[in-house]
C-alpha cells in the first residue's frame, strides 16, 4: 500500500501550536488516531491541537474550522487557534485585510486583522450557567464553587467559551501544582466532558498571569479560550477590570468584555512555521 501523502501548514499562536489542514472541498476529516499520529512530537509533526480548514455551511462566512486534541478528542473551541485560522486565510486571498466572518463549532466570529500578526477575534458570550459548562452538582452559576478533590477542598470558578473551563485563582502561577491539581480535577467527575483547568493570578486589575492545564492536551504555552474564561471568571468577580492583559508561559493576549451582556473579544499573535508534506505510513 502507497503511503498517503498529507499537506499541512504549521502554527502557532503564542507557543500553542498547531498542524493546519485545508480540506475545504470536502476532503475527509481524520480520524483520532490520525490525529494522535499527527501530533505525536516524535513520530508525527508534532502540535498541540490539529485544525481543519473546511467550507462554511452557512453563507456569510469565509470558511469553517474545527479542532482536535493531540489525544484526539474534539475540542468546540480553540482560540488561539482562530487567531491561525484566521492569518491563513488572509494569506490564502480567501479572506482581505478587512474584517471578515469565521465559523467555529462554538458559533460564528468576527475577525479583525490588525497587521503585525496580531487578530481580534469575537469570541462570543461566555456561558456561567453550570448546564452550559457542563458542570455537575450546582444547580445555579456560582462565583466560586468549592469541591473536594483527594481530600483536598477546591475552590475554582467554571466557565464555557464552548468549551469547558476551570478557573483557580493563585498567589503565584509559577508555584502553582498545574499538572496535579489539572489532572485532578478533570478526572473529578464534576465536569462530564473534562474541563480546561487555569491557574490565574490577578497582578494588577489589568495584567493576569496564567496557566492552563488543557483537556486533551496537558499544559500549553497558552490557550486562547483559556484566557478568555479565566479574564470572564475575574471580571465577574470584580478581581480585574474588563480590558486586561493576559500573561501566558508562550505570550501575551488581551481580553476584552465590555459587560457581562457583551460579546468577549480577544487580541493576539498568530505565526506561520513551516508548510510540509506529512507522509503517513502507518500500517
Ligand atoms: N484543549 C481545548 C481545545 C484547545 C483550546 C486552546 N488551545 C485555545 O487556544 O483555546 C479543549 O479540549 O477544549
Amino acid at each position: 500500500m502507497t503511503a498517503a501523502l498529507l499537506r499541512f501548514t504549521k502554527m502557532h499562536g503564542a507557543g500553542n501550536d498547531f498542524v493546519v489542514l485545508d480540506l475545504r472541498g470536502g476532503a475527509p476529516s481524520p480520524d483520532a488516531d490520525h490525529c494522535r499520529a499527527l501530533a505525536d512530537r516524535h513520530t508525527g509533526v508534532g502540535c498541540d491541537q490539529i485544525l481543519t480548514i473546511e467550507d462554511a455551511e452557512q453563507p456569510g462566512a469565509v470558511a469553517r474550522y474545527r479542532i482536535w486534541n493531540s489525544d484526539g478528542t474534539p475540542s468546540q473551541q480553540c482560540g488561539n487557534g482562530a487567531r491561525c485560522i484566521a492569518a491563513w486565510l488572509v494569506r490564502d486571498g480567501a479572506a482581505g485585510s478587512g474584517e471578515f466572518m469565521l465559523d467555529s463549532p462554538a458559533g460564528r466570529h468576527a475577525v479583525t486583522p490588525l497587521g503585525q500578526g496580531q487578530y481580534r477575534i469575537a469570541m462570543g458570550m461566555p456561558q456561567f450557567d453550570p448546564a452550559q459548562v457542563p458542570l455537575h452538582g450546582f444547580a445555579t452559576a456560582q462565583d466560586q464553587y468549592a469541591l473536594e478533590v483527594d481530600d483536598t477542598l477546591l475552590a475554582f470558578g467554571a466557565v464555557s467559551m464552548g468549551n469547558p473551563h476551570a478557573v483557580i485563582e493563585v498567589d503565584d502561577v509559577g508555584a502553582a501544582p498545574v499538572a496535579f491539581v489539572g489532572a485532578r480535577l478533570q478526572a473529578s467527575g464534576a465536569f462530564p466532558q473534562s474541563a480546561n483547568v487555569g491557574f490565574a493570578q490577578v497582578v494588577t486589575t489589568d495584567r493576569i498571569r496564567l496557566r492552563v492545564y488543557e483537556r486533551g492536551a496537558g499544559e500549553t504555552l497558552a490557550c486562547g479560550s483559556g484566557a478568555c474564561a479565566a479574564a470572564a471568571v475575574l471580571m465577574r468577580r470584580g478581581r480585574v477590570g474588563r480590558d486586561v492583559t493576559v500573561a501566558l508561559p508562550g505570550g501575551e493576549l488581551r481580553i476584552e468584555w465590555p459587560h457581562d451582556g457583551a460579546v468577549l473579544s480577544m487580541t493576539g499573535p498568530a505565526a506561520f512555521v513551516f508548510e510540509g508534506e506529512w507522509i503517513d505510513d502507518r500500517h
